[in-house]
């Protein structure tokens, strides 16, 4: 970190770079309302991760021979294809599938999220929609992403095709976030109500995915790698869309074709961390003793060709693209943003501070201490990836629009019992920060949205904040520290100026985890 103040402590006093970005597409930028591009900006990152367009870049089909190519391993196709699929992208990535097979696709089941059909018929999604004669089958369930009935029955359907292959016919299957809860197929004796019990509070008590995942693969037959023994000795080829940090395949969608490594005392460290190991029920209880010898070992999957389709960091890619078409000076900052909400919007909030006080006072900068608390506030959230350095670099050579990209999923310890997601939340602490720091000169904006357009228990995909919130609410008589103790984010923005700081988009069809924008336009 010391080497870090010392970068940010010279960007400060640096000469200024070429005046790059105060043309006209630093014009275009400022004539258009900041929170209008923004907006854009949301719809251009998760159209660049939209299911068909991912799909059809890695899966191709010679018509005449019949050889499937997945990025470089090829598959002889005879009509022997069969296909399944869980998660909140799967509808659109099935019929893309099915378009491409053909007549090589016998039978499928896909498990999607509650409604989803009918929100992309409303929205006018055909490109997401299967044909009225599809070999595919579709239940939805999981409604708020808790694993329910009509899940656990698309479970069993899923494993009952699965468990009647034949080493000549290949499984395709299709994977993306909110797959763990579409795919429930407790070990006997733990319930469906068990799990469910078990994994809310595990959520609720601020569990990252890698740990909620670990135990959700414990007690199921179907995850950690279960699904791909199921399906044994067919040939297997997933097509992963990742939701989480790093893209890590054993935990997207809890890894049903990838072989677990966890042992029982990784669970109980977890369920200890979280307080519950001693109230669990007797079932799990039994299952994780029994679970002492891995039951999907790793030499279950040497039939299996796992494949990632997309990830954040191609969404942002696109977000970076557009936001210099719109005339910013565009820096993505990190795919990896994961950690507690409140210091992640320490951080957002400083680093606005840190950067606007860059454009707004050229050549000197915010404070030493100021700088100093960024590389703190940074160090503590560990990123991987973080540009932090090359995001100042930029905002100093700037001079004119900047907008910071970022990636991620926080985690929300909830302690209230408000209505709310991990986004708006996100956004109503880094409004909060920002009324600390005002800056005449310099416009901010800051917006939070999670790819999938449903951030939490919610309608709104998320929200947009700019430094006045504080002030804007109290004059509307709504307190923002009192939304916050209780989670209530959503409550609030649905109050606060009639709602027109909320982020709708509809269900989206994909979901490659959050997006945040940091906008930074000299006035
Ligand atoms: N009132 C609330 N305020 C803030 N965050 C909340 C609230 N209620 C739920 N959450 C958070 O919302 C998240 C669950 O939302 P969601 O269903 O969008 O998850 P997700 O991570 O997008 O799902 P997946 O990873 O399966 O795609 C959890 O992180 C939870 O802590
Ligand atoms: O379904 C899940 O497990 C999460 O969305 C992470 O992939």
């Amino acid at each position: 970190m010391a080497a870090a103040l010392q970068v940010l402590r010279h960007l400060a006093r640096a000469p200024l770079g070429p005046l790059l970005w105060g043309g006209p597409l630093a014009r275009l930028a400022s004539s258009m309302a900041l929170a209008e591009q923004a907006r854009q900006l949301f719809e251009s990152t998760v159209g660049a991760v939209l299911p068909g367009p991912m799909l059809q870049r890695v899966l191709s089909l010679d018509p005449d021979s019949g050889e499937l190519k997945v990025r470089d391993r090829s598959f002889q196709l005879r009509q022997n294809v069969y296909l399944v699929g869980f998660g909140k992208a799967v509808l659109g990535m099935a019929t893309a599938a099915e378009e491409l097979l053909g007549q090589h696709l016998v039978q499928g089941v896909i498990s999607v999220p509650k409604g989803i059909r009918a929100a992309m018929e409303h929205a006018g999604k055909q490109e997401m929609l299967l044909k009225p004669h599809s070999r595919i089958q579709v239940f939805e369930g999981a409604e708020d992403n808790l694993p329910d009935r009509d899940a656990l029955r698309a479970a069993l359907a899923i494993r009952q095709l699965a468990e009647g292959l034949t080493a000549d016919d290949l499984l395709l299957v299709l994977i993306s976030g909110g797959g763990s809860a579409l795919l429930p197929a407790p070990i006997p004796p733990v319930t469906l109500e068990e799990k469910q019990t078990l994994t809310k509070l595990l959520a609720a008590r601020g569990a990252t995915i890698q740990e909620l995942n670990t135990i959700r693969k414990a007690l199921s037959q179907l995850k950690g790698g279960g699904l791909a023994q199921a399906a044994y000795p067919a040939q297997v080829v997933s097509l992963i869309l990742s939701d989480v940090v790093g893209d890590p395949m054993e935990v997207i969608a809890s890894g049903p074709t990838v072989a677990s490594t966890h042992s029982v005392q990784d669970c109980l460290h977890i369920l200890n961390r979280y307080g519950l190991r001693a109230a669990l029920p007797r079932s799990v209880k039994t299952v994780l003793a029994r679970a002492d010898s891995d039951p999907h070992g790793p030499h279950t999957c040497g039939h299996v060709l796992n494949v990632i389709l997309g990830s954040n960091a191609l969404a942002l890619a696109e977000a970076q693209k557009q936001a210099e078409v719109l005339g910013y000076r565009a820096v993505v900052l990190s795919t990896a943003i994961q950690g507690d909400v409140k210091s992640v919007a320490q951080f957002y909030g400083m680093l606005a501070r840190v950067a606007g006080a860059r454009l707004a006072l050229p050549g000197t900068g915010a404070s030493v201490e100021e700088d100093d608390r960024l590389c703190e506030l940074a160090a503590d959230l560990q990123l991987p990836d973080l540009q932090l350095k090359e995001a100042l670099e930029a905002v100093v050579g700037a001079q004119g629009p900047v907008c910071l990209l970022a990636g991620g999923e926080p985690t929300v310890q909830l302690q209230g019992s408000g209505k709310g997601g991990r986004n708006q939340e996100l956004a109503l602490r880094v409004g909060a920060e920002l009324g600390q720091w005002p800056l005449r000169t310099v416009d901010v904006l800051f917006l939070s949205g999670g790819t999938d357009g449903q951030d939490g228990p919610t309608e709104a995909a998320g929200a947009w904040v700019r430094p006045e919130l504080t002030s804007q609410a109290a004059a509307e008589g709504l307190d923002v520290a009192t939304f916050l103790a209780h989670n209530d984010s959503h409550t609030f923005f649905c109050r606060f100026q009639g709602g027109a700081h909320l982020l709708h988009t509809g269900l989206t069809g994909t979901n490659v985890m959050d997006a945040h924008f940091l906008f930074l336009q000299p006035q």
